[in-house]
């Protein structure tokens, strides 16, 4: 059969091609912004997977947005790596990026290999990404000097909001800018091969940008970054919590969620659902006698609900 004239034949896509920390400094070389979308679970990694996001992370706002906790520093190593496998199975093409929780990399350079070898070996991660300024860059370069790739993330660090008494802006000043940029460059030189910027003003976010080689993600950082992130339920608008300055809403699934869920219970307790024969079973012919027989109830006598709808 000659290919020119038989139809198309209706097939899935084509996958999309592995994204890799070479290709990811490619988008970075030539302008391009590197797109990144945390996801919690198996739907949403596909989600992700399956729609152009070039990074998944796997956040650890997890803690707030998936598992109610009030803030990130609650959620667990083993908690954390529960969702990676998870967001693993279903994000092929992005690269896998994972948070390492609070605690898991303070104790030393051993306990944070440790946990980062968790990360990659039981959770499926790529990469782990640290918060933290020059203080931690001697972790960092423990974990890259090893082969485990880490994302940096400067600026505002959730992991420290008690201490920070808060989630506030960070960088306002040229000294606490100038701390902000010095520790990304500390980081860049322990060798992450990519830098997290949150919550920091646009013009320092960009000064950063062009100071590094890697590519940085902006999360409230301004147009000035290499690429940026946000949480996945900001984006889709099924976040119930404070909305941020940086969050904007590409979505309104929670208005489509109450919608279905109301619609669901409303049709359930008006007898709509489910409809006899398009949504159920039925018994093979004269079997229902044959029963009724068995049980010396001839005169029972189902009568189906009448549709409403
Ligand atoms: N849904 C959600 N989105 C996130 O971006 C996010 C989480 N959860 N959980 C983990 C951390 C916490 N993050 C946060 C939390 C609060 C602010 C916040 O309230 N920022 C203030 C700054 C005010 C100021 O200093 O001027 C804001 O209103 O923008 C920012 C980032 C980012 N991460
Ligand atoms: C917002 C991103 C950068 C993050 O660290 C998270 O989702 O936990
Ligand atoms: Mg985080």
């Amino acid at each position: 059969m000659s290919g020119e004239s038989s139809p198309q034949k209706p097939t899935s896509p084509p996958p999309r091609k592995k994204v890799t920390i070479a290709s990811l400094h490619a988008l970075r070389q030539e302008r391009t912004p590197i797109t990144v979308l945390t996801a919690y679970d198996y739907p949403t990694a596909r989600a992700a997977s399956t729609n152009g996001i070039d990074i998944t992370l796997v956040g650890d706002s997890l803690a707030q947005v998936c598992l109610g906790y009030s803030s990130t520093t609650s959620l667990t190593l083993d908690e954390m790596l529960h969702h990676c496998r998870a967001v693993a199975r279903g994000s092929s093409a992005p690269f896998l990026v994972a948070d390492m929780p609070f605690g898991s990399y303070y104790t030393g350079p051993e306990d944070t290999i440790r946990a980062a070898v968790r990360m990659l070996q039981e959770g499926n991660a790529e990469a782990v990404k640290l918060e933290g300024g020059s203080e931690i860059a001697a972790r960092v370069k423990a974990l890259t000097s090893i082969g485990i790739p880490v994302m940096a993330h400067v600026g505002l660090l959730p992991q420290r909001h008690t201490a920070l008494s808060g989630y506030r802006v960070q960088g306002r000043t040229a000294e606490s800018a100038r701390s902000i940029l010095h520790s990304a460059l500390a980081l860049e030189e322990a060798g992450a091969f990519s830098i997290v910027l949150e919550a920091i003003p646009a013009s320092l976010a960009a000064y950063i940008t062009s100071r590094l080689k890697v590519p940085t993600i902006g999360i409230g950082a301004g147009p000035g970054c290499s690429g940026q992130v946000l949480v996945w339920d900001d984006v889709m608008g099924t976040w119930a919590g404070h909305k941020a300055k940086f969050v904007r809403r590409f979505g309104d699934v929670k208005s489509e969620v109450e919608r279905g869920v109301k619609a669901y219970a409303n049709a359930v307790r008006d007898g709509s659902f489910p409809h006899h024969g398009k949504e159920g079973y039925v018994m093979d012919d004269g079997e229902i006698e044959k029963l009724l027989e068995m049980e010396g109830d001839r005169e029972w006598l189902w009568n189906p609900p009448k549709p409403s709808n």
